[in-house]
């Protein structure tokens, strides 16, 4: 089995001391080393949360987090935080002085000039999604093995989060950096992710690689009467028009193609069915268990 980045078990975390409310709950899932994993979830799902715990920015209050040490991993908050003061060259230097054994300053500096920034700029001066880059030069230039992203690319217009997402994945294939990244847009996730992690109401719902769960899933259309039928697949979600219904199934067993027309769901498709139907059941795959004795 692949080594994880990530191995979370029975994870939970409250905010507050005893009244807050669980953001996280009964979490447990491995990362195998050298995804992209797109982590998704409605507002306050806790992502966020889930991120900050990889980071080892805060403790769980039950269960437990196996993730990399400091200097292996890179963490790029909602709110990028970056010295105003200072120019894009001195916060690559700080970057390079703070990461002496690891800097990569021909990354890092490739990153900037994609974005025709000039060194000399200052920080307080950058928009918002010129602020975005220099923190990805930052995060990429420490060369970590495991890259936790949230939000990275909530505030660049759709021609630079192309560029940037396309100039980030390139990088972390070429170095094999495992990578978990939250975002809202899908079809960005879509496009760059090889693994996916579904957080609602702070529980996993799903946890697997993308086409392990796209290929344990079919969209069913027939009709209506026949839902009653289905009894014998795991049903995620049914949705009924007039005589005809659609439903979105793990198969148990061949499904019965007289009756239904088998498709297959896009990422958007079974996100959405999930998020719709919280009682549905969950489903991690074999390669995110955690399993006695794999190692963080
Ligand atoms: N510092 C905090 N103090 C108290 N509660 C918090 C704090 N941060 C988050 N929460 C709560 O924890 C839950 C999870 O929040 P989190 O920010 O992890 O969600 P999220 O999935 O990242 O949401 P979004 O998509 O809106 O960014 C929410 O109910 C939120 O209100």
């Amino acid at each position: 089995m692949t080594n994880s980045v990530i191995e979370a078990t029975r994870l939970g975390l409250r905010y507050g001391r005893r009244q807050g409310a669980w953001a996280l709950r009964e979490c447990s899932f491995r990362l195998p080393e050298g995804r992209i994993c797109a982590l998704v979830g409605p507002n306050g799902a806790g992502k966020s949360t889930l991120l900050l715990l990889a980071a080892g920015l805060v403790h769980p209050t039950e269960g437990t987090m196996r993730t990399q040490p400091r200097e292996e991993l890179a963490y790029v908050g909602q709110d990028k935080p970056l010295y105003p003061q200072l120019t894009i060259a001195e916060t690559l230097r700080m970057g390079s002085e703070l990461n002496p054994r690891h800097w990569d300053a021909g990354t890092a500096q490739r990153i900037i000039e994609a974005g025709n920034l000039n060194p000399d700029t200052r920080v307080r001066t950058l928009s918002g999604g010129q602020r975005t880059r220099v923190a990805l030069a930052l995060a990429l230039g420490k060369r970590p093995r495991l890259l936790l992203l949230d939000e990275p690319m909530a505030n660049l217009d759709p021609l630079a989060r192309h560029q940037l997402m396309g100039e980030l994945m390139a990088d972390a294939a070429e170095n094999g950096t495992s990578v978990m990244m939250s975002s809202h847009v899908i079809g960005e996730l879509r496009e760059a992710c090889d693994h996916l992690l579904l957080v609602a109401g702070g529980r996993i719902r799903l946890a697997g690689s993308m086409d392990g769960i796209r290929s344990a899933h079919r969209l069913l259309t027939g009709p209506a009467s026949a839902v009653a039928g289905l009894t014998g697949h795991t049903l995620v979600e049914t949705r009924t028009a007039g005589r005809m219904a659609t439903a979105l199934v793990r198969p148990q067993a061949p499904v019965d193609g007289h009756t239904w027309q088998t498709d297959d769901a896009t990422l958007e498709e079974l996100v959405l069915a999930y998020l719709r139907t919280p009682d549905a059941p969950s489903l991690t795959l074999e390669d995110s268990l955690i399993t006695m004795g794999a190692q963080a």
